[in-house]
């Protein structure tokens, strides 16, 4: 509405200029020129309200479009299984959030925008041109299949170098994401050269194909501009033959010049974003190709049954909670679990162990339903964990990484990590950290609780880090614990405490912890002993110690050394 009638009041600017040269200036009458300037003002005031209210709203348009992109890629990127991950960049991806969407937000707020006004001025201003002269406006018409031409040939190749373009910036994305995340090993292995050479060889290309499509595209503006002028210029010369011999009044002339530019100036406009529509096509065909990406893992079965819902057997010792079924599982080609079965029963605490590499972590992953197992299957209370809403399924365990996970954001909101139906209250997140050891150096921090603890945790300690990650398992309260032990040794006092808060942490849990600490296995109630994806052996340490030479070699030389 308000482009039609910012668009109109353009156009009905020339018929007040037809007036005032026709009637005003040639008959010398003051009062119609007096009043033809108020008529005009009007239209000229109306015009800029009418822009304003366009300009407001494309552009409101364009910022709610591209947040609203950005809310439902990233939901639906929080959905994607692992695998996904692994065969994508995260600079990568990232771009497409950022550049992708910004690109959208610009094309819909301002760039259709002008396309949408030019196209309505152009319509508009043929009509009145049609209207003052006919003769005149065929003529133009003439000229409008040479500008075609070039829009066609030169808008598909500044198509295709648009896109390109928006590729090889999302691989700037992924080398600065890459450097700044590892600077710390880059600064040690002085290897900043190195990184700088990587990311001027990326620049030099986005600047290489940059280049040629802005050659096409100056070709297109300049094109578009040489053949148009020429035809209006050509048009002009006719129109004053015209006046000449009489057969049109120069105001009439004069309108329909103006109508003429106007329409000359609509088709560079249009012929000038249509580029950048051209890009915006280019940025959401690579954000629908990302929303259209299916994770492997289906995240409600359609057989699972409502009443299986959270039902751990609480009394049942006799029933295993989780039973692990023959399963063989396979990143790629090369069979990483083989015919892998046992039980853990309620309270008991398992631990994994196994040389690096052996599928201890992996059978975690296929746990927690981030792969597909290929075979076998895992029943988690008499339900197979494949049946299960995901959502469902991981609300039985807390994991306790390798390596700590902190999120930017504050000590309790770091504890509190869990979904947000379960809200966790200060009282709940204290009593949690209390127990994992981890209370006095977070009262000590300078905003105790709500002290704010940096991307990835890069203010804490890694003993810290890991007592933070140890109260998060806490305060989640699952029925079953799953521990990656650290591998990375500690000083003796952290040591102890992360000991402490573990001990806290496996009170009266069912846990399965892939140990690295002979405390863990002595105390255990079943060991597995895995090698290359298959169980050498189960029982006690004891057991095992006397009875399994593998075992005892294991113990020997990778938990004594
Ligand atoms: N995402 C992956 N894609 C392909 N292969 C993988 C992937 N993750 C692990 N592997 C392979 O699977 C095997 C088992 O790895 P896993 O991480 O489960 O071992 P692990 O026993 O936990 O070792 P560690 O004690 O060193 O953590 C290894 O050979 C590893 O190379």
């Amino acid at each position: 509405m308000a482009l039609a009638v910012s668009a109109s009041t353009w156009l009905l600017l020339g018929q007040g200029l037809r007036h005032i040269v026709d009637s005003g200036f040639y008959q010398n009458d003051t009062d119609f020129l007096n009043t033809a300037l108020l008529a005009i003002l009007s239209i000229v005031f109306i015009g800029s309200v009418a822009t304003f209210i366009r300009f407001y709203y494309m552009v409101w348009l364009g910022e709610r479009v591209s947040a609203d992109i950005r809310k439902t890629l990233f939901d639906h990127l929080l959905t994607l299984s692992p695998r996904f991950y692994e065969n994508e960049r995260t600079g990568e991806i990232i771009s497409r959030f950022t550049s992708d969407t910004t690109l959208l937000q610009t094309v819909i707020g301002t760039s259709i925008s002008m396309a949408l006004r030019s196209s309505v001025s152009f319509v508009g201003a043929i009509v009145l041109m049609s209207i003052t002269s006919l003769k005149l406006t065929l003529y133009v018409f003439l000229a409008i299949p040479f500008i075609l031409v070039p829009v066609k040939l030169l808008g598909k190749k500044v198509r295709h170098y648009s896109k390109e373009s928006q590729n090889k910036v999302a691989n700037i994305g992924s080398i600065v994401d890459e450097s700044l995340h590892e600077l710390k090993t880059i600064q040690a292995f002085g290897a900043q050269k190195r990184q700088s050479v990587s990311f001027q060889t990326i620049t030099d290309a986005v600047m290489l194909n940059a280049s040629k499509r802005i050659k096409y595209r100056a070709l297109l503006i300049s094109g578009v501009m040489l053949i148009s002028m020429s035809a209006i210029i050509i048009v002009a010369w006719l129109g004053m033959l015209a006046v000449i011999e009489s057969t049109l009044t120069v105001g009439q002339l004069i309108a329909f010049m103006f109508y003429a530019v106007l329409a000359g100036g609509a088709i560079a406009t249009v012929s000038e974003v249509i580029g950048e529509i051209q890009k915006a096509a280019g940025a959401s065909e690579r954000i629908l190709d990302l929303l259209n990406r299916q994770s492997e893992i289906v995240e409600d079965p359609p057989v699972y049954n409502a009443k299986d819902k959270l039902s751990m057997p609480l009394e049942n010792h006799t029933h295993p909670i989780i039973s692990f079924r023959e399963i063989e599982f396979a990143y790629t080609d090369t069979p990483v679990l083989k015919g892998v079965s046992f039980e853990v029963y309620r309270g008991q605490k398992v631990a994994l162990v196994g040389e690096s590499g052996a599928g201890k972590s992996t059978l975690f992953d296929v746990l927690l339903r981030f792969y597909k197992l290929q075979a076998g299957s895992i029943i988690i209370n008499n339900t197979r964990h494949d049946n299960m809403p995901l959502s469902t399924l991981r609300q039985h365990f807390a994991l306790v990484a390798q390596d700590p996970v902190i999120f930017a954001g504050s000590v309790a909101e770091n504890i509190a990590f869990v979904g947000n139906n379960e809200a966790i209250d200060m009282e709940h997140i204290k009593h949690a950290a209390k127990l994992a050891n981890a209370h006095d150096f977070i009262e000590s921090l300078p905003e105790g609780y709500n002290s704010e603890l940096g991307e990835r945790g890069v203010k804490l300690s890694g003993g810290q880090k890991q007592r933070i990650a140890i109260a998060r398992a806490i305060a989640a309260n699952r029925p079953v614990l799953l521990l990656d032990e650290a591998t990375s040794a500690l000083d003796a006092k952290s040591e102890r405490e992360i000991k402490t808060s573990l001990d806290s942490l496996m009170q009266n849990k069912t846990t399965i912890v892939i140990a690295h600490r002979l405390s863990t296995v002595v105390n255990a109630d079943l060991i597995v002993v895995l090698d290359k994806g298959r169980i050498l052996a189960k029982g006690t340490h004891a057991d095992l110690y006397s009875s399994n030479a593998n075992y005892k070699e294991f113990v020997d030389l990778q938990l004594l050394s």
